[in-house]
């Protein structure tokens, strides 16, 4: 890289924007407070060229928008507003100029404010081998590698089998770890790999292999993927947010760690649930590597294995709840609109159930949110069983609901299968309520059984299980009776009924047609229950939603096996075909990873000011639409995920109509074909060709 930035040459970027574009073919600087004023018109056209952007302090990697804004002749991280900005040496002294764009804070710095000397320079060489951004490895060509001052630094083969040396890695954890190095060492590679062999390398770069990879985050880490915002960096937020070297973010995945899959607990070890989701939004949905950013909010841990082991990377402090968690989320999201405007979306993944629903009532009026947990997985849930009514046939209505598990899935889940009955038969919402029945349980990883309250165990005779790391307490049958100690959002699914305790009686008791697991304890729908729900269902829907596989409420064979292969079946986490009585049975993988790509994408290209419930719906729809007669003759009720890219874009495009008739779109005017506009807005990996 031609080392160049604002501030080693900042007199001459001040003094004369363009005269830089003399000194080399391909060098120039310019201070994110000059935008493209600062880039000769040659440069502004300048296809293709290794764009990076690094400032005095960042790390080097030198990551960012690149190429595209280049092109664009946007300013690099894609602010708009810099464009038609008064330069900066027009008001020197100002703190005016920019207003709100200017969200590094440099068009209106006072002479003694300090700032970020933000830079772009080309890369090319070493350097250009050692940027994800635009390294091309191998792949680099031979005209490219006299271009760019390659000769040498590459060996002469031009094509490497990345998959054949992935797969010799045997252990998933590895994979993952490979995986992340080649993100590291060449993003488009990563993603192209990801797009290409998504059946394959979904399983590694995202549940259940990133769990594990969460678990044992401290020892695998080797550098930072997001960024992380602990109880430190309070009052510091937005310096924090400025420290990111992308400026144009569209979404943002944020944890705070503390329930992380069906695992508990990991603390600051949640990053990669962040990461792997964004990785997700790039690969399915489409949406741009530089405009992702994941977020890890670290308020403490609660886990003592954490908390004593020596390889944690977090703070070693015990959660902060109350007031002072509020403050740091509130602190977080107000310094994220300040900094990337209203439409950046932000999807809260992971936390505990009650900070979760308390975040989304909370900031779902003012800000572009939702909650995968709650959210995300009701709509792919929903879709599954509006595609499973083909094969077991009647109506939502129709059909009786038990869960086990009224955490944020599960009432998730069960609002928006009410809110989708109510819209079909116009019956009031309360009425709907009355076909959906849960069962509670309180999960308590080993290291909290002191916490465990022996009262609220007894009065409700109920049942304790204990498995290797989890106490897990069987609450029973949310019932009218238990309605004013319940929490608030179980209240609405007190309905009338005589006290059951444990799964299977209340399987006995309230005779479902579907039985959906969301309560992260794995083993939980025993022979018994299975065998109870095939004895009164010709076809029994059951959906095991917890994740990673060892959550899982049964195997794929399990089931399969204990309803005499007459289950209808899906899983939160994959598994692979089963042989039963000479018949092969697929399942389908009902994870919200179906929906939060395509979902974020139809906010983002709609410019959604607000996620409203009927866009949920409306993702539901246009994914239960992707349900083939081959899929259900197969007994699925999912779509493969080798199609998701075009799913995708069909879901975007209906949540993009309905934030258009919800009137919450800014981007105007509506476009005519939105699924050809989703797919045009899609990012795709190739490589581009540097001249
Ligand atoms: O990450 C996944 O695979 C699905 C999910 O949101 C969870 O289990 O919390
Ligand atoms: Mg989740």
């Amino acid at each position: 890289m031609f080392s160049l930035n604002a501030f080693s040459r900042s007199g001459l970027l001040s003094s004369s924007p363009y005269s830089c574009c003399e000194e080399s073919k391909s060098l120039f600087a310019v201070s994110r407070g000059g935008g493209t004023s600062s880039l000769c018109p040659s440069q502004r056209n300048a296809a293709s060229s290794a764009v990076v952007l690094c400032s005095a302090g960042s790390n080097g990697r030198g990551v960012v928008a690149g190429e595209r804004t280049v092109t664009n002749s946007k300013p690099a991280m894609g602010s708009t507003a810099t464009e038609s900005a008064p330069a900066l040496e027009t008001y020197p002294e100002s703190n005016v100029c920019g207003a709100a764009e200017d969200v590094y804070g440099d068009d209106s710095a006072i002479a003694e404010q300090l700032v970020t000397p933000w830079a772009v320079s080309v890369a090319s060489g070493y350097s250009l081998l050692r940027d994800p951004r635009h390294n091309k490895g191998l792949a680099f060509n031979e005209k490219e590698r006299d271009a760019h001052y390659l000769r040498g630094l590459l060996p002469p083969a031009c094509e490497k089998k990345i998959m054949h040396n992935l797969r010799q890695y045997q252990v998933p954890l590895q994979r993952y770890m490979a995986m992340m190095d080649l993100q590291e060492r060449n993003e488009r590679l990563f993603y192209k790999l990801l797009m290409d062999n998504v059946e394959e390398l979904l399983p590694i770069v995202y549940t259940p292999t990133v769990g594990e990879a969460c678990q044992k985050y401290g020892s695998i880490f080797k550098r930072p993927q997001g960024l992380y915002i602990s109880l430190k960096e309070k009052g510091k937020i937005l310096e924090v947010l400025r420290n990111w070297p992308e400026r144009n973010i569209q979404v943002i995945v944020v944890t705070d760690g503390e329930r992380i899959l069906g695992l508990g607990d990991l603390g600051c070890q949640g990053m990669g649930i962040p990461v792997g989701k964004l990785a997700l939004y790039t690969a399915l949905g489409g949406v741009r590597p530089s405009a992702c950013l994941p977020v890890t909010i670290d308020v403490g841990t609660n886990n003592e294995e954490l908390l004593n082991d020596e390889f944690y990377i977090g703070l070693r402090q015990r959660r902060a709840t109350g007031q002072e968690y509020a403050e740091l989320m509130d602190e977080f999201m107000s310094a994220v609109k300040q900094t990337y405007g209203e439409k950046v979306l932000i999807q809260f993944e992971d936390f505990a159930n009650h900070n979760a629903f308390e975040l989304l009532s909370k900031y779902r009026s003012t800000h572009l949110v939702f909650n995968d947990d709650i959210q995300g997985t009701a709509s792919v849930v929903l879709a599954g069983l509006v595609a499973a009514l083909k094969l077991v046939g009647g109506t939502l209505a129709e059909h009786t609901f038990l869960f086990l598990g009224a955490g944020e899935a599960g009432t998730g889940i069960a609002e928006l299968i009410a809110l989708e009955m109510s819209k079909q038969t116009k019956a009031p919402l309360e009425e709907s309520r009355k076909k959906i029945w849960l069962v509670d349980s309180k999960v308590c990883v080993n290291h909290k059984f002191g916490a465990l309250n022996t009262h609220t165990m007894y009065s409700f005779s109920a049942t304790l299980c204990i498995h290797s790391h989890m106490a897990y307490l069987m609450q029973g049958l949310i019932v009218g009776s238990r309605k004013e100690s319940l929490q608030h959002f179980k209240k609405p699914w007190a309905h009338e009924h005589e006290p059951v305790k444990g799964l299977l009686d209340a399987v006995k008791a309230i005779k479902p047609t579907v039985l959906i697991g969301s309560s992260g304890v794995g083993k939980t729908f025993t022979k018994e229950v299975v065998e109870a729900m095939a004895s009164f269902n010709e076809k029994p829907v059951i959906l095991a939603l917890s994740n990673p596989t060892s959550q899982s409420e049964c195997t794929a064979e399990e089931a399969y096996v204990w309803s005499k292969g007459r289950a209808i079946y899906a899983s939160g986490s994959p598994f692979g075909p089963v042989e039963y009585n000479g018949k092969t049975f697929v399942s389908g993988q009902a994870n919200n990873a179906y929906i939060f790509p395509g979902l974020g994408l139809g906010l983002v290209i709609s410019g959604a000011i607000r996620v409203h419930e009927d866009m949920l719906l409306a993702a539901s729809e246009a994914l239960a639409e992707q349900v083939t007669q081959e899929n259900f003759e197969k007994g699925l009720i999912y779509p493969p995920f080798s199609n998701i890219r075009k799913i995708s874009a069909h879901i975007a495009a209906n949540v993009a109509a309905k934030a258009y008739e919800l009137g919450l779109a800014t981007r105007l005017p509506r476009p005519a074909n939105l699924v050809k506009y989703a797919e045009s807005c899609m990012y795709s990996p190739n490589y581009r060709s540097y001249r």
